[in-house]
């Protein structure tokens, strides 16, 4: 009898470590001479993850909007459409950082009632200072989904163990075991683990409802949750991200490096995840640029095929204006004029 495609889903708070461990998991299967592919989903307009996986990979992109509402009912067209067409050995759906996973662990059964796919496993990526930072606090509609993509996970790796102590680490972990006791928690730093170990954790997805509710921590984020998204229903796990925006900026000069690196510091705390392609006119290559909980990195690349300069800044309710304002001025597109002209730009 034909076999059933093994799908998993990486879910994970934005930034937490997803696409390393995708690029990890990648590399494993296709050592093993197996042939996996990507279903993607990005908030942003591009697909900045996608240049990091090898274009060897068939991958399936669900750009613009979350997985989890917007295109929801693409998920599951896309899963069939990518099976259909590339026979893979295996399937992971990398979900933006500010899904429900539930929804997605939704789209998966949807496509196995007319295709033969198994969802193997749920794998929720943790940034460990972030998490301990959000608990500390109680509070917010960022805390509340992450302690979602926590609950329902069946396998927990808690990443960025190089930011922390081994106290925090020690308080993140009973944070992590009381909020999930049946995953397997695998601690790490970017995501260095044995992919075998990773795959084969039998923990099984909780989908039960009850488990969204917490009230037993004395958070008052429910409220929170339930008033952020003013068109779901009180209580609906798609208000918990409602607030989640995304800006992207499409470059038509180059920035100088030092004044961009300057900017990216002194982003607003609202933006928690950037990342994007930068040409800077004082060094000779293209980067790609990663910001994520206050930690930038950039990396020489050279994309393949026709990439845009573009960066997509992801956070709750911050003024995209100003941002485009701050960029534009790097890229002297925007000089410094009276008020009223520059606001008819
Ligand atoms: N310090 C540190 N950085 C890490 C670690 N793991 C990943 N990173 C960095 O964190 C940034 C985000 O990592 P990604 O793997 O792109 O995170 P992601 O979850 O896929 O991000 P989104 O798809 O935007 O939600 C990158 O700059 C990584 O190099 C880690 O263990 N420690």
């Amino acid at each position: 009898m034909e076999q059933a495609i093994p799908v998993y889903i990486l879910s994970g708070f934005l930034g937490s470590g997803k696409t390393t461990l995708l690029q990890r998991l990648l590399d494993h299967w296709k050592g093993q001479g197996l042939r996996p592919a990507v279903v993607m989903n990005e908030l942003g307009e591009v697909n900045l993850d996608g240049l990091l996986v090898e274009q060897s990979v068939p991958m399936a992109e669900l750009l613009g909007g979350c997985i989890c509402c917007s295109i929801r009912g693409d998920l599951s067209t896309e899963l069939a459409t990518l099976i259909k067409k590339e026979s893979p050995d295996v399937v992971v759906i990398e979900a933006t950082g500010a899904a429900n996973p539930l929804e997605i662990v939704d789209g998966v059964t949807e496509t196995s009632l007319y295709l033969k796919v198994e969802l193997k496993s749920l794998i929720t990526v943790v940034d460990a200072g972030h998490l301990l930072e959000l608990h500390r606090a109680q509070q917010g509609a960022t805390y509340r989904l992450m302690q979602e993509q926590i609950r329902c996970a069946s396998v927990l790796i808690l990443n960025k163990l190089d930011r922390v102590t081994e106290e925090e680490k020690e308080e993140v972990l009973t944070v992590l075991r009381k909020w999930n006791a049946y995953a397997a928690v695998m601690p790490a730093v970017r995501c260095e683990l044995d992919s075998d170990e990773v795959l084969n954790q039998a923990g099984g997805i909780r989908l039960e409802a009850e488990d969204l509710t917490d009230e037993a921590e004395g958070d008052d984020t429910s409220h929170e949750a339930e008033t952020e998204g003013n068109h779901t229903a009180p209580g609906s796990t798609h208000a918990l991200h409602d607030h989640v925006m995304a800006y992207t900026h499409y470059f038509k000069n180059t920035v100088n490096s030092e004044e961009f690196e300057q900017f990216v510091k002194d982003l607003p705390r609202d933006v928690y995840r950037a990342k994007g392609i930068v040409e800077f006119n004082d060094t000779s290559s293209r980067y790609l640029f990663q910001y994520a909980y206050r930690e930038a990195d950039y990396m020489k690349i050279t994309p393949q095929g026709d990439v845009p300069n573009v960066a997509v800044f992801i956070g709750e309710h911050f003024s995209s204006g100003e941002l485009r304002s701050k960029l534009l001025r790097l890229e002297k597109r925007l000089l410094a004029r009276p008020n009223a002209v520059r606001r008819s730009l």
